[in-house]
């Protein structure tokens, strides 16, 4: 080729490479218009006319003619609705929109992150049934979410599907927009009124007619973006159409595709100021313009769209109802490993993603649906449990940024700082994990200690304080400074901070529950000028209460991924009072005086789950919380947390608190006379002192356990704690994950708890729920700023709010709603308090700081001034 045109072609190719790649995507543009078959359906013209007569009937004075007239009047609200609702999609439209995407999302974004793979598997499910449509259930983040979507299937040759928006977004030209690139509007909120009646008949009609017509929807299960990080709790309404589409008979079948989306910054703000209590703006021209705006002038990182693998809703539901009448009757004497056989055997297409359409029988397939579905209750147990596979499936796909695991290491680990290289280090052992064990995807490739770097730029001098720190060293052996150097002995670098701070930061370390900053080689750079000069990058969460919350928000990505790990930390915490310095151990084998019944344990840790029920799903839905305890514990088993007693409980414990005993006393002793003891000396001479059993004991109690262990689930085999100073930072990590939440309840139930406690309070006291809250808000700060509340972040009306939905299902408090003044909290009886009192015991043990890493001294900081402020606002008397 001659050189001239390859340099010409190179330059048409660069400047027009975005319109070039857009004009030839060759996407099905086919969307049928609804709109008649919708306002000609059975659905509408019942509606109509059932609202009709209703208002008919409630005239004093009625003429033949009136019915007529006000079957019209509804026939026009059926109308208005649906140019309301319905979407303008226009295939040019969608090019323009491609094309002016490609350029402004390469600038905001350093790259958008997705699997082709997954496209080809979209692509290959609808080549084989092109008129099943796909039903895309994504996660909500943000409202870029939508927008990333249409743009990643168009780009794929994937027909973009028609996206339920909320009548919020239908603001002048963008809302317009967004209607002409797919998005219909449905109402956020609807009463059960005569002219909702109408709405709610053309909107199932607009969804049935849409699947019919081959068209793809896309809608977020969980309602609203999320505030937290953390994954909503689903809403059914738009899922639940779409099973009557199928159970009606309107589709053949539909394809659910759950799809996350993992942004590595923030990109919508207002979040952390809905957490903090300040109402949420709502969505107009100018904000909209001024938010738009401002993106375009960010840099949001890295962006992670992720498709899982479709199925087939028949066959879920098909599966759902032939588990439940089969898979809970597994046989109780089964041993753990049979039950897990057991349950591997049942089939479950959302979890196995496979398509077993061949398998069943179509008349079978068509029964089912005809009796079993069309029962309400099973009806209704077959949408919750599709919608919690697909967050769950949705969630288990979300890769995780540097910025989420930077995030949780700082909370969880590191609250009160960590050099550079110590963090890069716990940032490759998490990594690790969370591929290893827990398979999760992430999206954090590369050196860590550049991806640390990475993080804290992304999360901006805000949320992480960085300190370079210069110091004079000189290489010593040191006594013993940091747990590390104690275990290890290796040599240490001596630092003289030039800076004050970070000897107090350093001294703040040392607490039991929070590793040391270790400051090895790795953490110094020298310093060219003078080699004696050395800099150490510290890195600090920025704990202020915005920051806090922000950086929980990115934390939360990972905290899902720990929660029963943290149950079960949590609950062995509340049993000892989370006094783990308690508890005395053998220093040769760390075995404790700590006896856990397993089937006990079990149970506790149920009810931690029971009660952080609207925080986190612990299992898949074909999965008994049972089973999934029993898995974390066979975990923590395999990684010698516990180890299995034989002997029965009272003999183990009266010969291990004997063997503890004298372990101590002659260890004292050994001490006090020689500062240089070690462990394994005192063991020799208790060993010459123990009786034969006792010798025996010992032997049993040290066995390794890394073969294989097989208990039956329901036994109540003993196991002690292995007290080991790794056992002991790992457990308090663990304990940390869920500890904010943990004194989020803490707070409501004390509330609550003093509130019905206050002696004046005779009859039914009704609040808002809001000035609940917002009260609850204010006094936790004040607690906060008096050193009584120890996690920032637990103060969050989500979390709050969750709470008080938990109180309402164990009926200690009643939430209602009444005339659209929002939801209002009773509280009356006696039943209150107990139900408090057994919330705060599950949750902390009997000391309400038993999740704390240090245990204040709580003053109760709730009075009985709490009823009369809130009488003074609402009713401002
Ligand atoms: O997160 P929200 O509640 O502002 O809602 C966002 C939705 O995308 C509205 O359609």
């Amino acid at each position: 080729m001659p050189r001239q045109q390859a340099r010409y072609e190179n330059i048409i190719s660069r400047t027009c490479y975005y319109a070039w790649h857009v004009l030839t995507r060759r996407v099905d543009s086919n969307y049928p218009d609804v709109k008649k078959k919708v306002l000609n359906s059975d659905l509408v013209q019942n509606a109509v006319h059932h609202s009709a007569q209703d208002e008919y009937k409630k005239l004093t004075e009625r003429k033949d003619s009136d019915l007529q007239t006000l079957v019209e009047k509804h026939r026009q609200s059926a109308f208005d609705q649906l140019l309301r609702l319905q979407s303008c999609i226009s295939s040019s439209l969608l090019r323009i929109a491609g094309w002016v995407l490609y350029r402004l999302l390469s600038r905001i974004f350093t790259s958008i992150q997705f699997n082709k793979s997954q496209m080809d598997r979209i692509r290959s499910c609808s080549n084989k049934k092109p008129n099943i449509p796909m039903v895309y259930l994504p996660l909500h983040r943000s409202h870029l979410d939508y927008i990333l979507i249409s743009f990643i299937l168009y780009m794929n040759n994937i027909k973009p599907p028609l996206v339920a928006a909320g009548d919020n977004l239908m603001i002048p030209f963008f809302g317009n927009l967004m209607r002409g690139l797919g998005a219909f509007f449905i109402k956020r909120r609807t009463e059960k009124t005569r002219e909702n009646q109408v709405y709610q008949a053309v909107l199932r009609s607009y969804i049935n007619e849409n699947l019919q017509a081959g068209n793809s929807l896309e809608f977020f299960i969980e309602g609203g973006r999320t505030r937290t990080g953390k994954v909503v709790m689903p809403k059914f309404g738009l899922l639940s159409m779409v099973v009557d589409a199928l159970l009606q008979g309107c589709v053949d079948d539909v394809y659910i595709v759950p799809v996350s989306i993992s942004y590595e910054k923030l990109v919508d703000g207002s979040f952390i100021d809905e957490q903090m209590g300040i109402p949420k703006k709502f969505e107009n021209f100018s904000a909209t313009s001024k938010a738009i705006w401002s993106t375009l002038h960010s840099n949001f990182g890295i962006v992670r769209v992720d498709f899982s693998k479709p199925f087939l809703l028949k066959e879920f539901l098909y599966q759902s109802i032939q588990r439940e009448t089969e898979c809970f009757d597994i046989p109780k004497e089964l041993t753990l490993q049979a039950r897990k056989d057991f349950n591997a055997i049942r089939d479950c297409i959302a979890c196995e993603g496979s398509i077993v359409v061949n398998k069943i029988d179509r008349d079978q397939v068509d029964s089912m649906f005809s009796h079993r579905l069309h029962v309400k209750e099973t009806r209704r147990q077959c949408i919750e449990s599709l919608a919690r596979h697909v967050l769950y499936d949705a969630y288990k796909e979300s890769a995780l940024m540097s910025t989420h695991m930077v995030a949780f290491l700082l909370l969880t680990k590191y609250r009160k700082g960590v050099t550079l290289d110590q963090l890069a280090n716990d940032l490759d052992w998490l990594r690790d994990i969370l591929c290893r064990e827990k398979g999760q995807a992430l999206s954090a490739f590369g050196e860590c200690d550049d991806l640390v770097r990475q993080a804290v730029f992304y999360l901006g001098k805000e949320l992480v304080a960085t300190e370079k720190v210069s110091m004079k060293w000189s290489s010593w052996r040191s006594s013993v400074t940091t747990p590390n150097a104690r275990n290890s002995c290796k040599p240490y670098n001596r630092f003289k901070s030039n800076n004050p701070k970070v000897g107090q930061q350093r001294k703040n370390n040392t607490a039991l529950w929070q590793q040391s900053p270790d400051i090895d080689s790795n953490d110094i750079e020298l310093n060219n000028d003078q080699n004696s000069q050395i800099e150490i990058v510290y890195l600090r969460p920025v704990l202020k209460f915005h920051g806090a919350l922000q950086l929980h928000y990115y934390s939360n990505s990972c905290v899902s991924l720990f929660a029963l790990e943290s149950v079960l930390a949590n609950s062995l915490f509340s049993f000892i009072n989370g006094d783990i310095c308690s508890l005395i151990y053998d220093p040769s084998t760390y075995i404790s005086n700590l006896t856990i019944n397993k089937a006990e344990f079990i149970e506790k840790c149920k009810q931690v789950c029971s009660i952080m029920q609207y925080e986190f799903y612990f299992t898949k839905t074909c999965q008994t919380l049972d089973h999934a305890l029993d898995f974390a514990f066979d975990s923590f088993v395999a990684k010698n947390f516990f180890v299995q007693s034989r002997n029965n409980r009272s003999q183990y414990s009266q010969r291990m608190s004997l063997i503890t005993e004298k372990a101590y006393q002659l260890n004292r002793s050994s001490s006090s006379s020689s500062s240089s003891s070690s462990g394994t000396g005192s063991l020799e001479v208790i060993e010459e002192s123990l009786s034969e059993e006792e010798y025996e004991y010992k032997e049993i109690a040290c066995e390794p356990i890394r073969s294989k262990i097989r208990y039956e689930s329901n036994d109540r085999s003993e196991f002690r704690l292995l007290l080991t100073s790794r056992n002991c930072q790992m457990l308090n990590f663990y304990r940390s994950i869920l500890a904010p939440y943990i004194e989020s309840y803490w707070l409501v139930t004390d509330r609550l708890a003093t509130w019905m406690a206050n002696e004046s309070i005779k009859s039914p006291v009704i609040v808002p729920e809001t000035t609940f809250l917002q009260h609850l808000t204010t006094t936790a700060q004040q607690m906060l700023h008096k050193g009584e509340v120890y996690y920032e972040e637990s103060i969050s009306y989500d979390t709050f709010r969750n709470s008080l939905k938990y109180l309402d299902f164990i009926n200690a408090i009643r939430r209602f709603e009444q005339d659209r003044r929002g939801k209002l909290l009773t509280a009356t009886s006696k039943m209150t308090i107990e139900a408090v009192d057994n919330v705060q015991e599950h949750s902390f043990g009997t000391n309400r700081g038993s999740h704390l890493p240090a245990f204040e001294c709580r003053s109760n900081a709730f009075n009985g001034q709490f009823i009369e402020d809130i009488y003074d606002q609402v009713y401002g008397t």
